[in-house]
């Protein structure tokens, strides 16, 4: 059982849908290149790239720490528009009468990794975090609203969804690694991780 207003929904997106969804994606990184974030204060880089879509994107670095931003840290543009794709799977799923205003795209190669932390950087915790598993399986790990609670590790596949809403929207979550080759759809192989959160009150 996973805990309170966590929910995983496997096999949300066909391969068709997976492919279309993929090509929205390819767009946006074509615009708005995956960069290599750095966490507070330590400047360590993180092990995944990132990048976002939509009005905010999700940032971090040395100097100014986790939060939202309007632009590409690097380019310096405002980020690309949220695809339709994604837009009719945040209807579907987040249950939630305003659209998300952004969705931070994570490119996990093998080794990649996250830590378990909140996703607490948004003035809203009204609306659910909706997010899209593309490419390899990973090892998914959540457990509940402090970090010492136990956790529950589910393997994710590609065009499963994971909901953090309710009472799990500030559950403690993490990817502990990924799974090389279990996937045929990114020909390089990695794992394309879409997470689409309101920001500010509606
Ligand atoms: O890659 C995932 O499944 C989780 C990503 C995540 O938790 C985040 O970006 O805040
Ligand atoms: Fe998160």
């Amino acid at each position: 059982m996973l805990p309170d207003g966590v929910q995983h929904i496997a096999m949300c997106l066909n391969i068709d849908e997976q492919v279309a969804l993929l090509k929205d994606i390819r767009a946006i990184v074509a615009e708005a290149p995956l960069y290599i974030p750095c966490m507070p204060k330590t400047g360590k880089p993180m092990s995944v790239r990132m990048t976002n879509c939509g009005p905010l994107g999700w940032v971090t670095d040395k100097e100014n720490g986790y939060r939202y931003q309007a632009t590409h840290p690097v380019t310096r543009n405002l980020w690309p528009a949220m695809p339709a794709s994604l837009m009719a799977l945040w209807h579907k799923y987040a249950n939630y009468p305003h659209p998300p205003e952004a969705c931070l795209i994570n490119f996990y190669e093998q080794g990649a990794k996250m830590g378990l932390h909140q996703d607490k950087d948004e003035a809203n915790f009204d609306a659910p975090v909706v997010s899209i598993s593309l490419g390899d399986d990973c090892l998914f790990r959540v457990g509940g609203p402090e970090r010492g609670s136990s956790t529950k590790s589910i393997r994710l596949a590609s065009g499963d969804v994971i909901v953090l809403g309710g009472k799990g929207r500030l559950n403690y979550h993490g990817v502990d690694r990924i799974y090389p080759n279990t996937s045929p759809l990114l020909k390089n192989g990695g794992r394309i991780n879409l997470t689409m959160r309101r920001v500010t009150p509606a």
